[in-house]
């Protein structure tokens, strides 16, 4: 049985739309990341399950009970808020101490589990310390504490690592995933950091515009868009505008080649149509290197183009690569193979699987 069930679940604030009949299900122990641009939604949805807004229209459940009666401090669901939401003038062990004293824990049993809570984000022996007093990464943990102390069934987490630095992320990324582990509860992330919901979640529900679009493991997510909107939000795919041909493959005269995907395509011939093809899913070679780059630039999903421009990030680089037919494809490659200088006269060429047709 599913922890949480959203069904339809709808929202507005005046004429503004935020959730329109949404349905999501949660499995207990999931850790599952809501992804979306800014206004998407997302910290309606988080602020709806834990209680401090209610739906227009629509059920939430969790394990079956019905949500939407009970006050935020009656339900199994903790949330954690993007600026930590601290008490300044409290220190760490008052902090994380507050749920349980709100809900009458007696002194022995919370003294324990705060300690507890302390040693799970390590952060015992900073029990007397003020949230000024400590680093980015510090408040977040009691944060975290804070909210785990109450041991919920469901953590809501909005934006949880976006205050901290680069080189902290990561790591506390890795933390997360431990600290979900450990507790048993399922986490529902929102971010709008497409590789952080990727690494982290076993699944990702993408928004747009108050409406979950995608919702499947990040692989699935990622290789396998369904829109757009999808597709250029996750990784950024070149969109390929094209028409299907009888025979189920689609002229695209901005690629200026034929687009063979894997299966041909069961759409009505002379069909508008457009597919995705991710970056690192394109070869490249310098055209004049041997025959077989010859070779390469021809046929279907072939083309040709020159190197415009070469954006160095690490791991990988992407050039901008302007096709003869005018337009510009995203072409990504580790940057230890070395890429071509600008300029350089390509041949590009991809095989069918690596095409995605899209619903819009
Ligand atoms: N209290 C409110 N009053 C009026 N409009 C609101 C309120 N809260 C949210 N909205 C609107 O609802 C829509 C969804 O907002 P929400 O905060 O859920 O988005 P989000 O995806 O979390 O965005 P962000 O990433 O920017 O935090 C936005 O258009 C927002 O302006």
């Amino acid at each position: 049985m599913s922890l949480l069930r959203a069904e339809g679940v709808a929202k507005r604030y005046g004429a503004t739309v935020a959730l329109e009949g949404l349905d999501l299900a949660i499995a207990p122990g999931e850790f599952f990341a809501l992804l979306g641009g800014s206004g998407s939604g997302k910290t309606t949805l988080l602020r709806l399950v834990a209680g401090f807004e209610t739906p227009d229209a629509g059920r939430l459940l969790l394990e079956g009970r019905d949500l939407v009666p009970l006050p935020p401090y009656r339900r199994p669901v903790a949330m954690m808020f993007q600026n930590y939401a601290l008490f300044p003038h409290l220190d760490v062990f008052d902090n994380v101490a507050y749920g349980l004293r709100r809900a009458g824990v007696p002194s022995a049993e919370l003294r324990r589990r705060v300690a507890e809570a302390l040693a799970l984000v390590r952060l015992a022996g900073l029990e007397r310390r003020r949230p000024h007093r400590l680093s980015g990464g510090q408040r977040q943990r009691v944060a975290l504490a804070r909210s785990l102390v109450v041991r919920p069934r469901l953590l809501l987490l909005d934006e949880p690592l976006a205050a901290l630095d680069a080189g902290l992320r990561e790591a506390t990324g890795f933390e997360l995933r431990a600290l979900q582990r450990a507790t048993g509860a399922a986490f529902v992330m929102v971010t709008h950091d497409q590789a952080e919901a990727m690494a982290l979640a076993d699944r990702i529900g993408v928004l747009e515009r108050g409406r979950l679009v995608q919702v499947g493991p990040p692989r699935e997510v990622y290789e396998r868009p369904a829109t757009r909107f999808v597709a250029t939000f996750l990784g950024g795919a070149n969109l390929l505008a094209g028409t299907v041909r009888a025979d189920g493959g689609v002229d695209c005269a901005e690629a200026g080649c034929v687009l063979r995907p894997a299966a041909p395509l069961a759409r009505p011939a002379g069909s508008a149509v457009t597919l995705a093809l991710r970056p690192e899913r394109v070869r490249m070679r310098p055209e004049a290197a041997d025959r077989a780059a010859a070779a390469e630039g021809e046929g279907p999903n072939a083309t040709r183009g020159t190197v415009v421009e070469i954006a160095y990030r690490g791991e990988l680089s992407t050039c901008l690569v302007r096709l003869d037919g005018g337009t510009a494809l995203r072409v990504s490659r580790p940057s230890a193979e070395g890429v071509p200088a600008r300029g350089t006269r390509v041949a590009l060429a991809w095989p069918g699987e690596a095409l995605t047709v899209l619903a819009d």
